[in-house]
């Protein structure tokens, strides 16, 4: 059995059940209790709060985890990185009142900081030979300079709409965050095969994400042409029409390049364009 541990709820919440469930790991407990076993997988459940999570995964508490990077760097636990996840993308930054004048991290010298994450803003201040006063809170970090609890801030941005809200600008990014699967270094031989094959089917679902499968009806004396438009996994399938000199063309495609794709296959006379999404896709 492997223990998984992930956020019991908040801003990796959702994208982390949707992974394990693409994966194939349902949990038998619709109620988030504490510990929930799953069917159809050798895995159970652990819900914790995001800070726990590199601590329990480094103890053995669990056995592998999902968690932001930027808390995982923070905790600096003795966990290894399995596999970088993509989603909960964000950064950790510095920022300060907008109308004040910046010409660079010299700002901060003998200024007062207020993060969460004062182990990385002390290696970064230290790097950089600044001196600065960190003051730790655990949240609501961007209204700290304007009730003076503070000069400037370093905490998570994503969009930057919370730090225009608060009158602050974005002057340094110390470093960029992902959610991560984090794995306790030493795992018996039977639980790294249940992650090898968590690892297997999480790769497989995000090898399809992005990638629609698409079907279409193409007058025969354009095939090579609709062919080369549609490189597909090894190659397109191409299947005669009961109509003579028409064939029907499966293939898939990526979907960022959809759009350009279609004006040219309908440039080559394809017809009846069927685009459907893919759930999983195994190489
Ligand atoms: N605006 C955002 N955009 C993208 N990712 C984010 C954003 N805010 C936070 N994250 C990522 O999601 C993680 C969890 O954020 P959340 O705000 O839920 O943390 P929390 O309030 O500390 O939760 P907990 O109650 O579990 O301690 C962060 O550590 C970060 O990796
Ligand atoms: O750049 P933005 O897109 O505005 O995102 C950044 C904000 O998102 C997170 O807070 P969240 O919204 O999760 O609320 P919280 O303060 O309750 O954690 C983070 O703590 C920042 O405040
Ligand atoms: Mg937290």
């Amino acid at each position: 059995m492997l223990r998984i541990a992930i956020q019991s709820k908040g801003r990796l919440f959702e994208e982390t059940m949707e992974l394990l469930e693409e994966a194939g790991i349902k949990l038998n407990n619709k109620k988030r209790t504490l510990l929930v076993p799953v069917s159809g997988f050798d895995v159970e459940i652990l819900f914790l709060r995001d800070d726990d999570i590199p601590q329990a995964v480094a103890t053995g508490v669990a056995d592998v985890g999902i968690v932001g990077e930027n808390e995982f760097v923070e905790k600096n636990e003795d966990a290894v990185i399995v596999k970088r996840l993509g989603f909960s993308k964000c950064r950790l930054s510095l920022a300060i009142p907008k109308d004040e004048d910046y010409k660079g991290l010299e700002w901060f010298s003998g200024k007062k900081i207020a993060t969460s994450y004062p182990y990385i803003l002390e290696n970064f201040l230290s790097e950089n030979s600044i001196k600065s006063e960190i003051h730790v809170i655990s949240g609501s970090v961007e209204i700290a300079p304007s009730i003076g609890l503070a000069d400037g801030i370093f905490d998570i941005v994503s969009s930057g709409s919370t730090l225009v809200s608060n009158r602050l600008k974005e002057v340094a990014v110390v470093m960029k965050s992902e959610a991560l699967l984090i794995s306790n270094k030493e795992l018996t031989d039977n639980k790294k095969q249940i992650l090898d094959e968590l690892i297997f089917r999480i790769n497989s679902v995000q090898k399809a994400e992005g990638k629609k499968y698409i079907l279409l009806n193409a007058p025969n004396e354009n095939l090579d042409e609709i062919i080369k438009l549609l490189p597909g996994m090894k190659s397109p399938t191409v299947l005669p029409l009961a109509e003579t000199g028409w064939s029907s063309i499966h293939s898939v495609i990526a979907e960022k390049e959809f759009w350009e794709i279609i004006g040219k296959l309908k440039s080559f006379g394809a017809e009846g364009i069927l685009v459907i999404p893919i759930e999983k896709m195994i190489l």
